[in-house]
């Protein structure tokens, strides 16, 4: 039976629900031209960056936009792959995993689609394929597991904006988070257990969260809050298997922008400091990213290395984000399944 949408619109698919997967984005080329124009989408964005307007689109266009995109640029080409992005490769396999996954369940009534909340795919073109294949039922799921305003709140704030030009709405379920998702925290504690035992023990392992301002968590932006509670939940996975305790897990937070104060301790700080307190070998992964992205691939994997090696450290290992790993595919779609169950009933 058709849908009343694919009904409407002429359609002849029997497509009732859309899946949405979104992340944040990236630039279209690892150039200064693409980097200003990504730049400008993401920084003008009120919810990532909330000083007074006039003055902030002063400073943006005055002065970042001059000299940031340049010296972003060189950080993307470090990264950049044949197929372009790594956050956007990685996040077209996770659509086509759990497209694969939904549709041996739920049948061809699931469609997954992919959407990046600045650049492409755009979540306004992503929503009208989703459209145009007469859903009923749209599930959005930014794969941002503590939610935060400048992310998952942004993301929300894009999916209503393109909504608003739409006479005929479809149901619509908005997933806010997962941070204390079992599947979700089993991934992670497995990428742990899987490095001890390929490369031993490190003497810490460092959670470095994406940071935000410390003004956003003050103002109640709970995203502090829940990368801690995901700490907390990872250390007990993790030692459901092999025993470390407690101390030898650390959170911080990484990517500081601009001068005011972000959520700390700063994972520059801890990596400098670490040797001296005695912890030479350390594991370093980031709960925060479902893919691995210039935040990672760059920041994390060559920077801060270079940090910790400058300050007397010995061995350094980066834990890859989840990516598309069977045990992530089956988090998303724990995530997904009790909103699809309703949708698909
Ligand atoms: C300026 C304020 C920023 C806030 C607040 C912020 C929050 C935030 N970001 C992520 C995830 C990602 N951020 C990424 C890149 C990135 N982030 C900022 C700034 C803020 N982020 C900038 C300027 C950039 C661009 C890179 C640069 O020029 O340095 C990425 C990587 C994208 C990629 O293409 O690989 C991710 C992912 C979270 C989760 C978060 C709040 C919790
Ligand atoms: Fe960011
Ligand atoms: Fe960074």
């Amino acid at each position: 039976m058709k849908s009343r949408f694919s009904a409407a619109l002429g359609v002849t698919s029997k497509v009732k629900t859309g899946v949405l997967l979104t992340n944040l984005g990236s630039p279209e080329a690892p150039t200064a031209p693409a980097l200003r124009s990504y730049l400008r989408e993401f920084l003008s964005d009120p919810r990532v960056v909330e000083i007074p307007r006039i003055i902030w689109l002063i400073i943006l266009h005055g002065i970042i936009l001059r000299v940031r995109p340049a010296k972003s640029a060189k950080l993307y080409q470090s990264i950049w792959t044949d197929n372009g992005a790594p956050l956007i490769e990685i996040s077209k396999k996770q659509r086509d995993k759990v497209a694969t996954r939904l549709q041996a369940e739920y049948g061809e009534d699931v469609v997954v689609e992919l959407a990046m909340r600045y650049g492409q795919p755009s979540i306004s073109s992503a929503l009208q394929k989703l459209r145009q294949q007469g859903v009923e039922n749209i599930i959005v799921l930014p794969l941002y597991p503590q939610y935060a305003s400048p992310t998952t709140g942004s993301t929300f704030d894009a999916i209503s904006r393109e909504l608003t030009q739409w006479r005929w709405l479809p149901n619509i379920h908005f997933l806010s988070g997962y941070h204390t998702n079992k599947k979700y925290i089993a991934a992670l504690a497995n990428s742990i257990i899987e490095h001890v035992e390929q490369h031993g023990q490190p003497d810490k392992f460092v959670l470095s969260y994406h940071g935000m301002p410390e003004a956003f968590r003050q103002w109640g932006d709970p995203y502090y809050d829940k990368c801690l509670e995901t700490t907390k939940l990872l250390v007990a996975q993790v030692n459901k298997t092999i025993n470390i305790s407690e101390e030898c897990f650390l959170s911080c937070f990484q990517s500081r922008f601009g001068n005011a104060p972000w959520l700390q301790p700063y994972t520059d700080e801890v990596l400098e400091q670490l040797p001296q307190q005695g912890s030479k070998h350390i594991a370093i992964l980031s709960p925060a990213f479902s893919a691995d992205c210039l935040e990672t691939l760059e920041e994390l994997i060559c920077e801060n290395k270079e940090v910790f090696i400058e300050a007397g450290g010995k061995q350094y290992h980066y834990i890859a984000a989840l990516n598309e790993r069977d045990d992530h595919i089956d988090a998303i779609v724990d995530v997904l399944q009790p909103a699809l169950n309703s949708a698909c009933k």
